[in-house]
């Protein structure tokens, strides 16, 4: 596998009884990626991400992580945190002392790891180095980096749903890992909670992590990922750089004329201009401000970048303009036509490699 890729499979299966949940799945995701794993409920992420982790056994297919085969997870899991189901600690404990007993039962602290430097040059349970004071020190590093030092030392049964997925990221952190795996880690949190996860993870791909989180809410990852891998019935339907994704849809410049009677000349002059132009006419699919739904409206497939240069032909036509507006896709919109067009016959899209 590729040096530049942290985790790398080839036709990866898993069969359950005579059903496939996960089908032939490639995966690419490149060292230092903050990556968003995204598919429906069902759609075999978990079975993917346990895979991967060395918990379930592939039908087929190889699969490598850091360089390792999962066959042999002990080559690769000192190098790799994560949360898989909701985390379970003590709920009698302090988040600090959850953390400490993982700690010790993981062996961090006890010795140095074997394997040498991770990703910052840092030895076995982190900087600080073996031992007990080791432990402490690495277990309120994580606690700072997830934002939870100032309540470090209260019970876990007192911490809100969001601060126990961040403890249970604190925990997936422990071994100072080069690869982070997450399984949905904002289910079920409020919107404050969402955006503590996501700035999290911004944070952790900020020092080169390569972070894998999945998600069965595209909007979500949209927001914070650079790369995708979007699955559905255990299939891959895109992985690539979400701009890549996005360039993929054509993005739009919706004009009104003032003068309804100007659209067709506005359509004749961009068109001259080199652009792909149409006409809606009032009453068509696309629901526009009350103000203006009365007329036609020239749609130019172009960036919004190109919104001024569009302005200044139309003016210079004497044709003004009611109103202008760009629409690119989201993700969302992106992924259902993406999910439309294979019409259940699921294949790879372009963008995958
Ligand atoms: N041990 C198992 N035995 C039988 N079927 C299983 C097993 N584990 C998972 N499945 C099935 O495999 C399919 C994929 O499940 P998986 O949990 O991987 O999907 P997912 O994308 O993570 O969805 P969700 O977000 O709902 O967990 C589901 O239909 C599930 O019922």
């Amino acid at each position: 596998m590729p040096s530049d890729t942290a985790v790398w499979t080839r036709g990866l299966s898993k069969r359950y009884g005579e059903r496939r949940v996960v089908d032939h799945l490639d995966l690419r995701v490149p060292v230092g990626a903050l990556s968003g794993f995204v598919g429906p409920n069902g759609a075999g992420k978990s079975t993917t991400l346990r895979m991967l982790l060395g918990l379930v056994r592939p039908t087929e297919g190889q699969a490598y992580v850091l360089g390792e085969p999962v066959s042999a997870p002990d080559q690769y899991l000192d190098r790799t945190g994560a949360m898989i189901e909701g985390p379970t600690f003590h709920p009698g404990l302090s988040g600090r002392r959850n953390l400490d007993q993982l700690a010790l039962l993981r062996g961090l602290g006890r010795s140095h790891r074997a394997g040498g430097a991770s990703r910052h040059g840092a030895v076995g349970a982190g900087a600080a180095g073996p031992g007990r004071r080791g432990r402490r020190d690495r277990v309120a590093e994580v606690l700072d980096q997830v934002g939870l030092s100032t309540r470090a030392d209260d019970r876990f049964s007192t911490y809100s749903l969001g601060m126990k997925q961040r403890l249970g990221i604190a925990a997936a952190l422990l071994p100072n890992p080069d690869l982070l795996i997450l399984d949905e880690p904002t289910n079920g949190l409020d919107p404050a909670g969402i955006r503590e996860i996501r700035t999290l993870l911004r944070d952790l791909a900020g020092t080169g992590m390569t972070v894998f989180v999945s998600s069965h809410l595209l909007s979500e990852v949209e927001q914070i990922c650079d790369h995708l891998v979007m699955i559905r019935n255990g299939r891959m339907l895109f992985q690539g750089h979400v701009a890549e994704l996005l360039a993929a849809e054509d993005p739009r410049i919706l004009m009104v004329p003032e003068r309804d009677d100007d659209a067709v000349r506005l359509a004749g002059v961009l068109g001259a201009a080199g652009l792909r132009i149409e006409i809606e006419m009032a009453g068509g699919s696309r629901p526009m401000p009350a103000m203006v739904e009365r007329h036609p409206v020239v749609v130019a497939h172009a960036p919004e970048g190109l919104a001024p240069d569009i302005n200044r032909l139309a003016m210079r036509a004497g044709i003004t303009l009611r109103s202008i507006r760009t629409h690119r896709p989201n993700l969302e919109e992106t992924f259902l036509k993406a999910t439309g067009d294979v019409d259940g016959d699921l294949t790879m899209r372009g963008g995958a490699t």
